[in-house]
């Protein structure tokens, strides 16, 4: 068979399964006699495909969130999407109907990769059920509480490394936010991210299934049926990409399991998630290796920025560092921009703690401006500021909007515009921690929704608050962060700019890190020992 035959074979199902999916979908709203959520005009057979943004998609989303409401609507190409922009409709919808609202919309090249196994790709059923459920046992609120030895040891860390080498910050907290978890999960330290061999290895497939799943990345995505052809027929040389992915996905989540097995006999080893998981196992007497890998590969970053900084864009869609090192760098960036809400943050530690010892975490409740400084930093800037997409697994109609599902309705919370909500946070650009206060006690709003809604709601939330708020109170403590100078001495300016992306990064920017006192420094000095 010639390729134009074959190709008209392969295209006239495609087609069919296509109209057939829109007419099928035209008869269900016709017959419902309910519209679709109001949104931009769509096309006939494109739907909204010009309008659709493909950069910095939040802003547009907010956009129409102004112009349309709390739902809109979108489609392209037969996919709908569905975005939420208010907080109230987002509870509505994946909290109160979180049967409904809790899968994920599929994305075929996830599966080819070797990726479909984790959590965060995982459809709504019962190897969800089992990850998760499994997931929360070692993260849940007061076992996370039994990490915090493992997160105070490697925030001192960081701090020593910072009086050395102050401007490598980005790289430091990266080293941070991967040596935390990889300890965590794995009893395993790492010195240097860059020089790490497990971490290496979650780095490059990460990238191969970065670099797949954006949307419009890879037809494949598009027309699902492509990926059954051959890697030798021209144009599938995608099949060849998916085979290396399989065999680095495979050794990510083997490598550091193994070692653990290897090492069961040191006690930090034997004590990790995944010694646990193991003796566990064991005492039931029955072996669990493939989902405690899947687990422990999930939970050490399963996906990793490229070592440069300037690559951070939107890497890593379920890795918990990459999510810490963005709200760390928003840190550093606001504080250098805001030298007196530095100041009042130090101020407060210096009238509680003193100057004689850095912060623990017994010191959280009475430092209530440091607290809405660091829910102010996850505010401003949300490091997803589309959170991760949900998708609908039955018909819905909610508040006589009709959302379709015939093959699961992509539904986006756009935190984004949530954060921006001028009837509860007035002048959302201003970074100003006092919102937080009412009638001069910290409120209750914590910025939850930083970590997402319902069932899906990160998992990883209470780890990643307490490194998240040790570092903080840590740094604001013992360093002074400013603009840098150049050779001059005048201030060099800092413009905010963000990365696009699952992740948003704050853009490379210098600035200025040096101890508040010789006692700091001393402070910082004594942690090595
Ligand atoms: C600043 C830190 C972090 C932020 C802002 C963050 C935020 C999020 C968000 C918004 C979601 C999607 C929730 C939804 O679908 O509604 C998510 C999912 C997830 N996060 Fe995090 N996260 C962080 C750190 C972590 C850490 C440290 C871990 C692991 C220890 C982790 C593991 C996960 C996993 C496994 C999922 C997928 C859950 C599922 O689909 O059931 N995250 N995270």
């Amino acid at each position: 068979m010639d390729y134009r035959s074959f190709f008209v074979l392969l295209g006239v199902p495609v087609l069919l399964k296509f109209f057939g999916e829109k007419l099928l979908r035209l008869w269900k709203q016709y017959s419902s006699g309910l519209p679709f959520p109001p949104g931009p005009p769509p096309r006939i057979f494109v739907g909204n495909y010009a309008e659709i943004p493909t950069e910095l998609s939040w802003l547009t989303y907010t956009d129409w969130g102004k112009r349309y409401g709390g739902l809109v609507h979108a489609s392209a190409l037969g996919q709908h999407i569905v975005i939420v922009n208010s907080l109230k409709t987002a509870s509505d919808l994946f909290e109160k109907r979180s049967h409904i609202y809790s899968d994920r919309p599929t994305v075929p090249m996830v599966e080819l990769l070797g990726w479909e196994f984790n959590l965060g790709f995982l459809p709504y059923g019962e190897r969800w059920r089992r990850q998760r459920r499994m997931f929360q046992q070692h993260f849940r609120r007061d076992i996370a509480q039994t990490y915090r030895p493992i997160q105070i040891r490697k925030v001192h860390k960081l701090l020593q490394e910072l009086l050395v080498r102050p401007q490598e910050f980005r790289e430091l907290i990266r080293t941070l936010a991967a040596a935390i978890i990889m300890a965590t999960v794995y009893g395993y330290e790492i010195q240097r991210e860059t020089n790490d061999y497990f971490v290496t290895l979650s780095e490059n497939a990460a990238n191969i299934l970065v670099a797949s799943v954006l949307p419009g990345a890879l037809a494949v995505n598009v027309f699902p049926i492509l990926r059954h052809l051959p890697g030798w027929l021209p144009g599938c040389g995608f099949q060849q990409i998916a085979a290396e992915s399989r065999v680095l996905v495979e050794e990510m989540k083997s490598a550091p399991f193994e070692f653990v097995k290897q090492n069961m006999v040191e006690d930090a080893v034997a004590k990790s998630v995944v010694g646990r998981l193991l003796q566990a196992s064991e005492a039931r007497g029955r072996s669990d290796d493939s989902i405690i890998q899947e687990v422990a590969s999930v939970a050490y970053g399963a996906g990793s920025d490229t070592v440069s900084t300037s690559s951070m864009q939107g890497r890593n869609l379920f890795s918990g560092r990459n999510k810490t090192v963005s709200a760390l760098a928003t840190f550093f960036l606001v504080m250098a921009l805001h030298p007196d809400i530095q100041k009042k943050a130090q101020n407060e530690i210096d009238s509680i703690i003193g100057t004689h010892r850095l912060p623990e975490y017994g010191d959280r409740p009475s430092l209530p401006f440091v607290e809405a400084l660091y829910r102010e930093v996850q505010r401003w800037r949300p490091v997803l500021p589309l959170g991760v997409a949900h998708a609908t697994s039955e018909d819905d109609i909610y508040e006589e909007l009709w959302s379709d599902p015939i093959s699961g309705t992509t539904v986006i919370s756009n935190t984004w515009a949530m954060t921006r909500d001028e009837s509860v946070y007035t002048d959302p650009e201003r970074f100003n921690p006092d919102r937080f206060f009412t009638e001069g006690k910290l409120n209750n709003d914590d910025v939850g929704i930083a970590f997402g809604f319902g069932r899906r709601i990160c998992p990883g939330r209470h780890a990643a608050d307490s490194t998240l708020w040790a570092t903080i109170a840590s740094i604001l403590s013992t360093f002074n962060i400013a603009k840098a100078k150049d050779e001059s001495g005048k201030e060099i300016d800092i413009d905010v700019v963000y990365s696009d992306g699952f992740i948003s990064h704050p853009l490379a920017f210098a600035c200025s890190i040096t101890p508040r006192s010789e006692t700091a420094k001393s402070l910082i000095h004594a942690t090595a020992h």
